[in-house]
């Protein structure tokens, strides 16, 4: 060994290791365009690439992504980050249509679920391939038309009109109310009766273990050294993961002795509401769906049910707290609001009076089809506040997009909403303005977009199971908060997201609350 390490075998060694990398560099195809290597952001630095930026505060890289798509249009760039497969940001919807198309070469990969596994395991969100599939036909199966009819037009009027009241004696007191808070709580019943047929509140213990645990995972994706970091500072996360766990081992378990026992009686049972009578029209809880699909692995079942449960829940009442802190901001926004659910209310025969009033409130008529308006604003909120901000997903196979960049396998492919949602060259040139009319046509009615210009709900086979049902509650909700109260901020300035995988609102919607009814 000494002698192979004199001064010449050292001179030998260095060349042979020169060599080596040099052929593995020339053996790794690299990502190009026509050839030639693509693009850099500004400030891409040698070794650490683009890593730092990822260490910054969330507000910073929505801008940096806004600013990089102002520089770069259309145009596909690279980004670096050490230790990890060399990626690329996409803001072309033609990229994304093909992404979304061929879904099976972009996987979630293992950059997704080495960070996310501890959360999520194989639950939907973090699924590919067969594990996938089987969770998607049970969750499709559940949400058949009947079952998301008695969530929507029973359940949640139910709820809605609880909060309702509840709201009324807060305004009463002259109480400063938290709305994210509020919304939270509405789809939090809603989505645990959905998941696990119980009555879930946002307060609860699982609930705030949930929230610390997504900030969590997605620190691990803006620090590349997590797995480090989080030896000395992760104690609340492995606290928030215990916690998490044993809720959904407890919740298989009850479903598990839930059809026992209905099996050995041979008899439906009931799902009953705590006070409630049409809610036993529910065939069975996602939960006894995804049991009787995936059989054994209990595991598996309490991961499932806890995606579904959290898709549905975080992402919809975030997007209502973002939609109220615009209308706050755009007096003339809620007032058009009020005018069309006004209409809607009087052409049915009904009067603002009884919304809220548990056994006649009729917010079930504020459909999306009927509330074309309302359901602009809606659009238009998920627009400039995406409750999912970033997409990532990892090249099963090497592949070319349609703008001719050439991704080789393992390449890391990554969209930002926030920005494409901001872009000059698809929404114009008041791209940053509120303006809900842009998704009306010229009869008012609503216009969608296509998924690849507009991918709030993702696109192709793994779109969002529950966007007509975000669609539902949201008109429900905005035409029953728009025409029962008048709210006032009570906060200073302006309000940003915390970090999580989705756009909670830092410290919540504060205001106050004004009974209109009266
Ligand atoms: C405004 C509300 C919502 C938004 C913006 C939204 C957005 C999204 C997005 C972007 C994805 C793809 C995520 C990914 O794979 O990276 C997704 C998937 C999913 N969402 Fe939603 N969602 C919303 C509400 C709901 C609701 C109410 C449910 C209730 C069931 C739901 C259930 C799901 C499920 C199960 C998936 C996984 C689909 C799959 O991988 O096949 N979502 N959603």
């Amino acid at each position: 060994m000494t002698v192979l390490l004199d001064g010449h075998g050292l001179l030998w060694l260095a060349i042979i290791c020169i060599l080596l990398v040099y052929i593995f560099l020339l053996r790794t195809p690299s990502i190009r365009r026509n050839g030639t290597p693509l693009r850099k952001p500004p400030n891409t630095l040698p070794i650490a690439g683009n890593g730092l930026l990822f260490l910054q505060d969330r507000q910073k890289l929505f801008s940096w992504f806004v600013k990089c798509e102002r520089q770069f249009g259309l145009e596909t760039f690279q980004i670096t980050v050490p230790t990890l497969h060399p990626g690329v940001v996409i803001n072309d919807p033609n990229n994304l249509d093909y992404v979304f198309k061929n879904e099976g070469m972009f996987a979630k990969g293992d950059f997704v679920k080495q960070r996310s596994w501890d959360l999520f395991g194989n639950g939907i969100i973090n699924a590919d391939g067969e594990l996938w599939k089987a969770q998607r036909k049970a969750g499709s199966h559940f949400l058949n038309t009947s079952n998301l009819r008695v969530l929507t037009d029973v359940a949640l009027p139910r709820y809605l009109s609880r909060t309702v009241d509840h709201l009324r004696t807060q305004a009463n007191n002259g109480e400063i109310v938290d709305l994210q808070l509020v919304f939270h709580e509405i789809t939090s019943l809603l989505m645990g009766k959905m998941a696990y047929d119980m009555e879930m509140h946002a307060d609860d213990e699982f609930t705030v273990a949930f929230d610390h645990a997504s900030g969590a995972v997605t620190a691990r994706f803006q620090n590349p050294f997590w797995f480090i970091t989080e030896i000395l500072t992760g104690s609340r996360f492995r606290e928030s993961l215990s916690i998490i766990r044993k809720f959904g081992s407890g919740i298989v378990h009850n479903a598990v002795d839930a059809s026992d026992h209905q099996k050995s009686n041979e008899v439906l049972t009931q799902i009953d509401d705590a006070d409630g009578n049409r809610l036993d029209e529910v065939s069975g809880s996602l939960i006894q769906s995804l049991l009787a699909a995936l059989g054994s692995q209990h595991k598996l079942v309490a991961d499932a049910a806890l995606t579904y449960l959290t898709a549905g829940r975080d992402t919809t009442a975030q997007a209502l707290t973002w939609c109220l802190y615009l209308l706050l901001q755009n007096k003339s926004v809620i007032e058009k609001i009020r005018e069309e659910a006004q209409e809607l209310l009087k052409t049915q025969g009904f009067d603002s009076q009884q919304l809220g009033s548990e056994s006649d409130t009729p917010s079930a008529i504020f459909a999306p089809t009927s509330l074309p308006y309302t359901m602009a604003v809606f659009y238009e909120t998920l627009r400039l506040y995406p409750p999912i901000p970033f997409e990532i997903r990892e090249c099963e196979q090497a592949t070319t997009l349609p703008d001719g960049t050439f991704l080789p396998e393992k390449a890391i492919i990554v969209w930002s909403l926030w920005a494409m949602n901001r872009s000059r060259i698809t929404w114009g040139e008041d791209a940053d303005l509120f303006r809900p009319e842009r998704w009306l046509g010229e009869n008012g009615k609503f216009v969608a977009k296509s998924p690849a210009e507009f991918p709030v709900f993702y696109g192709g086979p793994r779109t969002c199971l529950g966007k007509r049902m975000a669609e539902i509650i949201a008109t429900q909700v905005i035409a029953t908060m728009a025409l029962t109260f008048e709210f006032t901020q009570a906060y200073e300035g302006e309000r940003v997201s915390k970090i999580s995988l989705t756009l909670p609102m830092k410290d919540g919607l504060p205001c106050y609350v004004k009974d209109r009814t009266l």
